[in-house]
């Protein structure tokens, strides 16, 4: 026939199918891709045209999981020619560039003398010796991480948090890829060969879990889903995650499920059987798998018929909360004590602050500061003392992210908009990383968002004493405000004092406002109250 014929031969040499093309084309067994265990199958070919094993062949040997993959050169008088041989590599194989091991050419009869069937027993014992030793050693769900680079000036920057994002939610990073693509592909952003790639990664570094910084469409996470084989997350859900895990509180938990299950809606609808898979894959971080957590106890709903019914009543559940919250706030007499709101880029150094401000060192009265991105959900509150002030409330805040998913900031805008009830915003910024500004820039945006950005405002350099003195001094050009640590105290003093001086000037401020009130009243009342002409209209007798 002139024609590539393929056949695709079982363990025990029964032929399961036979197409009339090449190993791309032909029919593979469909096998759950990302598993390490090998098929079973076998698939032989023949080339009319003569030549080795092509890409095509080899990444279907590695995407199916062959046995092993052969070519038969086929000879201009119809007899076999040379056999072209190649299986798998074990997993993490040191010093070797291939998922792949192909044999020199073979005739036939060479063929025969070969144990191919020991050689895969051989190589499967491995990959399975190698799986179990990981497994012993994993406490954490290895991830692979990709930002697509549009030209964005911050894509490195985004990429950086990316991997603190992940490290937060529990995963370890093992590979991490800055990919430049002016133009997405629409089904997978990056293309069948870069998946492909990413693949062959994952399955050397046993990760289970590919990570996209950039927010997928249902649709799009399911194609690089099937294409890969791996777990895909982006970093809404990422985020979504970190907030499932650190949710305290009746109100938090309740926020973050809702936004979640907004997020999720579409994403369950028409997935299948693949979410049982991703439930299943249990991790072993606390509470279960990256991207299947929910708030507290409860794990993500992933029941689709429940969906809808769920969220209204989460949606009920708020409203009550936010009615109360309401209340409270109105009991809240206006001119009590002065507050001040520690709001910032995650990660920032707000709660330390907090904590240094409040002498709150003593174990009962500390707020929770770690190195850890949203630390911090519920906004908290402690007594502090300003020199010519008198006491103060300093209020700790969620922290903020650029591009913050649209369903957490609906889902906590009742517990941002509190932040609008302070005197004065402490914008604290973290200088020692780079990308100040624009982490500053973020936070300003989101504040504008939520109609609070009008408010008086002081900024904190924070983390001065990890910063270059020289950046630090950029940094102070470009954004003003004072330079601090709130680690080691420096600086503090001079903050407390910036503070006291806008308290002061807020005060005068309104206390003129207020007197200027009671001269317009005053007038309007001596207008009302001066005697005019007797109306002419008015009675006569
Ligand atoms: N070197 C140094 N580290 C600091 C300083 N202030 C805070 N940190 C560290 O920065 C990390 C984050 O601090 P947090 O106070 O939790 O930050 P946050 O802004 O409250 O963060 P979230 O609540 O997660 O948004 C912690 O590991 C702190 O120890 C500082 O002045 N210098
Ligand atoms: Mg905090």
């Amino acid at each position: 026939m002139r024609r590539e014929i393929s056949v695709l031969i079982d363990r025990r040499g029964r032929v399961i199918s036979v197409s009339v093309a090449d190993a791309k084309g032909a029919e593979l067994p469909n096998v759950r891709k990302g598993e390490t265990r090998l098929s079973g199958f076998h698939l032989l070919h023949t080339h009319p045209k003569g030549g080795g094993l092509s890409k095509a062949d080899l990444s279907a040997l590695f995407l199916s999981r062959l046995d092993a993959v052969a070519a038969i050169e086929v000879r201009p008088d119809g007899l076999p020619g040379n056999v072209h041989l190649a299986h798998l590599t074990p997993p993490g194989t040191v010093g070797e560039e291939e998922d792949w091991r192909v044999y020199p050419p073979a005739t036939p009869s060479e063929m025969e003398q070969f144990d191919l069937a020991g050689q895969v027993s051989a190589l499967e014992e491995e990959i399975a010796r190698a799986q179990r030793t990981r497994e012993a050693k994993k406490d954490r769900e290895r991830a692979i991480l990709v930002q697509i680079d549009q030209g964005e000036v911050d894509a490195e920057e985004r990429l950086a948090e990316l991997g603190e994002l992940a490290r937060t939610a529990g995963a370890e990073v093992v590979y991490r890829e800055l990919i430049f693509r002016r133009h997405l592909k629409p089904g997978t952003l990056i293309g069948a060969g870069k998946l492909e790639e990413l693949t062959s990664r994952a399955y050397h570094e046993d990760a289970d879990l590919l990570i996209f910084g950039q927010e997928l469409g249902a649709a799009q996470a399911r194609e690089i889903e099937e294409a890969t084989g791996l777990k895909v997350l982006d970093r809404t859900q990422l985020i979504l995650d970190i907030f499932a895990l650190h949710a305290q509180g009746v109100e938090s938990r309740l926020q973050v499920e809702l936004a979640q299950l907004r997020y999720m809606k579409p994403r369950l609808l028409g997935a299948g059987t693949r979410l049982s898979r991703i439930g299943a894959s249990g991790g072993s971080a606390a509470g279960g798998a990256i991207g299947t957590r929910g708030p507290g106890e409860t794990k993500l709903e992933l029941d689709r018929r429940r969906i809808n019914d769920r969220l209204s009543f989460l949606e009920h559940q708020l409203k009550e909360v936010a009615v109360r919250r309401e209340e409270r706030r109105k009991t809240r007499s206006r001119n009590d004590v002065p507050v001040i709101s520690i709001v910032g880029y995650t990660n920032a150094g707000k709660s330390t602050l907090l904590n240094a401000f409040t002498h709150a060192a003593e174990e009962p009265r500390k707020v929770l500061a770690e190195n850890k991105l949203f630390a911090t959900l519920r906004p908290t509150s402690r007594q502090g003392f300003l020199e010519g002030i008198g006491p103060v409330v300093y209020t700790d805040t969620v922290g903020f992210i650029r591009d913050l998913p649209t369903d957490l900031t609906r889902a906590f805008r009742a517990t941002l908009e509190e932040i609008g009830d302070a005197d004065v915003l402490l914008h604290v910024v973290d200088v020692s990383a780079p990308g100040a500004e624009a982490r500053y820039a973020a936070v300003q945006r989101i504040l504008k968002d939520l109609d609070i950005g009008e408010l008086p405002s002081v900024v904190a350099l924070n983390k001065a004493d990890q910063t270059d003195p020289e950046v630090l001094e950029q940094e102070r050009a470009r954004l003003g405000g004072v330079a601090i640590s709130a680690h080691s105290g420096e600086g503090l003093s001079q903050l407390r004092h910036v503070l006291s001086q806008t308290l002061e000037d807020l005060q005068v401020k309104r206390e003129d406002a207020e007197e200027s009130a009671r001269r317009e009243r005053e007038n309007v009342k001596a207008a009302l109250s001066t005697p005019s002409p007797k109306p002419r209209w008015a009675g006569t007798d």
